[in-house]
């Protein structure tokens, strides 16, 4: 097979059902040098990448690329349409730049991957609009995903959070986490799915946005706190957690306090989305109608002690207070865990 019977056999057919109205804007997708997509001008284009390498955000070993084709396509759309809707807006087109290895270049594992890329497309409404295909030794997929959002609602950025809002995440958070770290228990095997095809929170983000109350919003990529502690910084508050709040899903439920709180805090590849909205606002059925994910106040916005400098990289930690049934959890008092736990997340460098 050639890198261009590859192309057109795997990724130039997709299906159009399910394509949008704003998907007729797509001009031109795959086959020339550039995708041409007409700008309607009162919308705004919201565009991100995110790139997944073998060994650092799915297994090095061959065996389990293999079996997890399907998955890694689905992923590989879905981390990025988390990061499109944790803006507010409406998920439109994808670029795909794979870099693949020669033993993958074949009928089993191009037909899976193809088939959960585009199955995730078509869940999340997304149409593949271009790439670039390499060879390499290993697999690195990148994709760059593009969303749009009227002119008249504003983006839900990471900055607005205020002193005084309630802090709420969506679904169930750690169980991915778990399933990366105990992939042989029986609780590791019930929350696989977690990790290897997580849930972008499309409804929710869209919403949230179009009722313009959130006052911040992210997606949970790299660990709660860490994460947490972006939104602090570019927002200038700090905030307090309640970790008996923390929304656990069953299987999760069974594992032991101290380490499932681990998973919860430090862990992430949960895709699930973080949020502030003032107090004021009851987040009642109505104003979630349509949505069918579940949120939970974990805790509220409080004041920065002292302005923190934008390079300070233990931001996330040193924002965030905890506390476990009213009581502070401290480097003194750190019950429920033994000690006071290292709150880092997932970081690609550290020193
Ligand atoms: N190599 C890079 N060049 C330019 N911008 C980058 C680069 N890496 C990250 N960024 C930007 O830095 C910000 C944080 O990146 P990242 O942590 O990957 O975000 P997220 O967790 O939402 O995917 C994003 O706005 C991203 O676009
Ligand atoms: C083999 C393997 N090791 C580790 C992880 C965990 N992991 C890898 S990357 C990552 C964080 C998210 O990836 P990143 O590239 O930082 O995405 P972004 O924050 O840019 O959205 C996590 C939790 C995994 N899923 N698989
Ligand atoms: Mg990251």
């Amino acid at each position: 097979m050639t890198e261009f019977e590859l192309i057109y056999r795997y990724f130039k057919a997709q299906d159009t059902e399910g394509a949008s109205i704003e998907h007729t804007a797509i001009i031109k997708d795959l086959g020339d040098d550039a995708a041409v997509v007409a700008i309607n001008a009162p919308s705004q284009w919201l565009t991100c990448v995110d790139t997944l390498v073998q060994g650092r955000h799915f297994s090095e070993d061959w065996q389990q690329v293999s079996e997890l084709a399907f998955a890694i396509g689905y992923k590989a759309v879905a981390v990025n349409v988390s990061d499109i809707v944790a803006m507010g807006a409406k998920p439109h087109s994808i670029l795909l730049a794979l870099a693949l290895p020669e033993r993958l270049a074949n009928e089993t594992w191009l037909g899976e991957f193809a088939k959960g890329l585009f199955h995730a497309c078509k869940q999340f409404g997304v149409r593949l609009i271009g790439g670039d295909t390499t060879r390499n030794d290993k697999l690195i997929i990148s994709i760059t995903a593009n969303g749009i959002l009227p002119v008249a609602i504003q983006p839900v950025y990471r900055s607005g959070a205020k002193v005084g809002d309630k802090i709420y995440v969506s679904g169930t958070i750690g169980d991915a986490s778990y399933a990366l770290n105990y992939p042989e228990t029986e609780v590791g095997k019930q929350l696989a799915h977690r990790l290897h095809m997580p849930t972008p929170r499309s409804i929710l983000g869209q919403k949230l946005a179009s009722i313009g109350l959130a006052t911040a919003m992210m997606d949970v990529s790299d660990g709660l706190v860490q994460d947490l502690g972006h939104l602090c910084q570019q927002s200038q508050v700090a905030m307090s957690l309640q970790l008996d709040q923390l929304p656990t899903s069953k299987p999760l439920q069974q594992v032991e306090l101290a380490e499932r709180l681990r998973c919860q805090l430090t862990g992430g590849d949960d895709y699930e989305l973080v949020f502030t909205l003032p107090a004021s606002v009851q987040l009642s059925q109505d104003l979630l109608s349509s949505v069918s994910t579940p949120v939970t106040c974990i805790g509220e916005v409080i004041e920065l002690q002292q302005v923190q400098p934008v390079g300070n990289t233990n931001f996330g930690s040193s924002a965030i207070e905890l506390t476990y049934q009213g009581t502070a959890v401290t480097e003194q008092a750190p019950y429920p865990f033994d000690g006071f736990p290292n709150l880092h997340g997932y970081q690609h460098f550290s020193s």
